[in-house]
């Protein structure tokens, strides 16, 4: 038995996924109407229409019913997962927590599982990331993802327990590392799409991407992060996904940006805060994040895409 709080796209797709080994999965949503619909429907028409919801998958609505020491995956937005941590604290405690957000909390620079510490410090700390879409996931196509936990027995269990037939999970103690993989690729996934939405090339974008993995590399090993986890799937796995599709959220906001176009400002776009984060952090650890800049400057307004294309294209001349 094992628990998704959040019923978004990407916490039902893993319900929907853990659901296919066969055990009771409980799938909890904050809106009792939103519960409603999907107990009738068997479908998640607001977030992910178009796939069934499994039989042995009971939707939830008091995270209070949930049996205790049992893990839950947490999958709300990168910015709304304090809120959603301080409302439900006592229900929470005690238990494996596994982050399934991408991001960094602007308000405090901390990622995903350093928020879980700060607030229910009775909880084992995990994250799930790397490549994958939603829809994916949930049409059971399959993915490989890195399940990031700092105590490695912890780690063990919670990699036995995610595994589904469709979706391999691959192990580390490096959260550090995992996070900031995450977190960075929807920044420079946003610049990819910019590049793209204006017309500057396929080209343009293996520079952006390469050059905004180095960015991905010098924040994260300042940080402690350990270079294989980068080469990996939350790092380089998730950049080579979210760069290069249009099923990306990111990317596409970013394509947008570079027609010049409006975008939908409901539509979950982590990588547009988490570049202010980043960039915040990189400025006090006086790391060098040319794209990362240049993404916040042009989400600021501050700069347009040519010109942010100019800057970088007229930085000093340097060794790779
Ligand atoms: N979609 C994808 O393909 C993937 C997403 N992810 C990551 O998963 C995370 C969630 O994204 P995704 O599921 O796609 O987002 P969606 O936009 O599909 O859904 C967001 C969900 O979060 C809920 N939510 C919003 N605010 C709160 C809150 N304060 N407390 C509790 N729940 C809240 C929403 O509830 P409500 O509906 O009631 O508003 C909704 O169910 C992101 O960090 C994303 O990077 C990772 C890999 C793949
Ligand atoms: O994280 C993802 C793919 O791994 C999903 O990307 P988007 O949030 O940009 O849709």
């Amino acid at each position: 038995m094992i628990a998704v709080a959040g019923s978004g796209a990407f916490g039902t797709a893993l319900a929907i996924s853990l659901a296919a080994t066969g055990q009771g999965v409980q799938l909890w949503a904050r809106d009792p109407a939103h519960a409603d619909e999907m107990r009738q429907a068997r479908e998640n028409t607001r977030r992910l229409p178009g796939v069934e919801l499994p039989d042995n998958l009971q939707i939830i609505t008091e995270l209070e019913t949930i049996a205790a020491e049992m893990p839950v995956l947490l999958a709300a937005p990168m910015q709304r997962l304090r809120d959603m941590l301080v409302l439900h604290k006592l229900a929470l405690g005690g238990r494996p927590l596994v982050a399934c957000c991408k991001g960094v909390e602007l308000s405090t620079g901390l990622g995903p599982t350093g928020i879980i510490e700060e607030l229910i410090p009775s909880a084992k700390p995990a994250i799930l990331t790397g490549p994958s879409f939603a829809t994916d996931i949930a049409h059971g196509l399959p993915t490989a993802l890195t399940l990031a936990c700092r105590d490695r027995d912890a780690g063990r269990a919670l990699q036995q327990a995610l595994t589904t037939p469709n979706l391999r999970i691959y192990r580390t103690t490096d959260t550090v590392g995992a996070e900031l993989g995450g977190a960075v690729k929807n920044v420079i996934a946003i610049a990819s799409g910019a590049v793209m939405g204006a017309g500057l090339g396929e080209s343009a974008r293996a520079a952006l991407m390469t050059r905004g993995f180095a960015e991905m590399q010098r924040m994260a090993l300042e940080l402690g992060a350990r270079p294989d986890t980068l080469a990996g799937l939350s790092g380089f796995g998730d950049l080579a996904l979210t760069c290069t599709s249009e099923q990306s959220r990111n990317y596409r906001y970013g394509q947008s940006l570079g027609r010049g176009e409006s975008f939908d400002a409901d539509i979950t776009v982590e990588g547009a805060a988490t570049s202010r984060a980043v960039l915040d952090q990189a400025r006090e650890m006086k790391i060098d994040m040319p794209i990362t800049e240049a993404v916040v400057a042009m989400l600021d307004g501050t700069l347009q895409l040519r010109q942010a294309m100019e800057m970088l294209l007229s930085r000093p001349l340097k060794e790779e």
